[in-house]
């Protein structure tokens, strides 16, 4: 028999909507489109043919509509691993748990869940501008050590070569999104291996006033070839999408629109189109 979840673990608002998000189950596509940036749902959902539902809660801005015929719900997530967690809990629980009950449903359901976020590149060969999709996410951040999951030898490995390197006293966990999404929507889009930083300079060995404690960890993470396993970007969630997504049994890919890259320091004046063209090229892959 499941177990009631309580009030204080799972927060229900008096209208019965999940806490952080604020949505209740019918407002939710089965595939979802997550970006960083709250202003991006609606440079996603300009692309539907109808939309029905909006919402806006904190960083968390819902778009649920059509796009040619396909329900698709669009959401931003703000930034961050810390935010990753409580968006995937929540969304799953829209799902998965009889909100009324508080039990976890007989029937398992599982979301598409796609990130299109912006990314810095590791790799010269990899210019700004490119679209790259993640096949592994590489977590320097420490999310896993509060939840158990089981890695692969290769994941182990990774996580293992890569805290040598940097010299960490903590392992960073290495997870493979979505094989299945990887080939439909990334489709026509490079494939790589997205390192999640927890910050956006330091942990990326960006220098302002501070200095980095890592300073070279660029050319550190650029020069790792383990069996041919190669590390090609930086942002700041992928690592927690693919975490949460395999132990709450969803299928989760992360595209990124390169518009930095850290090798050339070249950042690109036109953000805003590489997003565009990743978010048209990322719906017609999902009805194509
Ligand atoms: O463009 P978004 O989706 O926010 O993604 C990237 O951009 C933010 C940093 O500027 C981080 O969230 C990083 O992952
Ligand atoms: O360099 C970059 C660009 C976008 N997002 C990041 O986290 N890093």
């Amino acid at each position: 028999m499941s177990k009631r979840i309580p009030e204080s673990e799972l927060i229900i608002n008096p209208d019965g909507s999940i806490y952080h998000l604020n949505l209740k189950p019918e407002h939710l596509a089965s595939t979802v489109i997550a970006v960083g940036d709250p202003d991006r749902v609606k440079k996603v959902s300009q692309y539907f043919d109808t939309i029905e539902f909006t919402l806006s809660k904190r960083e968390f801005v819902t778009h649920t509509g059509t796009y040619k015929g396909k329900r698709i719900t669009a959401i931003s997530t703000g930034m961050g691993t810390d935010n990753i967690e409580i968006f995937m809990t929540e969304l799953d629980a829209l799902v998965n748990i009889d909100l009324k009950t508080r039990l976890p449903k007989e029937e398992h359901t599982s979301l598409n869940i796609i990130r299109i976020g912006t990314s810095g590149s590791m790799r010269k060969e990899i210019p700004a501008g490119s679209l790259l999709a993640s096949a592994y996410g590489i977590g320097l951040d420490t999310l896993m050590a509060f939840y158990k999951t089981d890695y692969s030898a290769i994941e182990e490995k990774i996580g293992l070569e890569i805290q040598k390197n940097l010299g960490l006293s903590f392992q960073p966990y290495c997870i493979e999104g979505s094989k299945k999404l990887l080939e439909q929507v990334g489709k026509g889009m490079l494939h790589g291996n997205t390192v999640t930083c927890p910050g956006f300079f330091g942990p990326q060995g960006r220098e302002v006033r501070l200095k980095p404690a890592i300073p070279d960890i660029i050319e550190k993470l650029g020069s790792m070839d383990i069996d041919g396993f190669q590390l090609t970007n930086f942002e700041m969630e992928t690592s927690g999408y693919y975490a949460m997504g395999r132990l709450l049994g969803h299928e989760v890919m992360s595209l990124n629109a390169i518009i930095a890259n850290r090798i050339t320091h070249e950042f690109t004046e036109n953000a805003y189109g590489i997003v565009d063209r990743l978010i048209q090229q990322t719906l017609e892959n999902l009805v194509g």
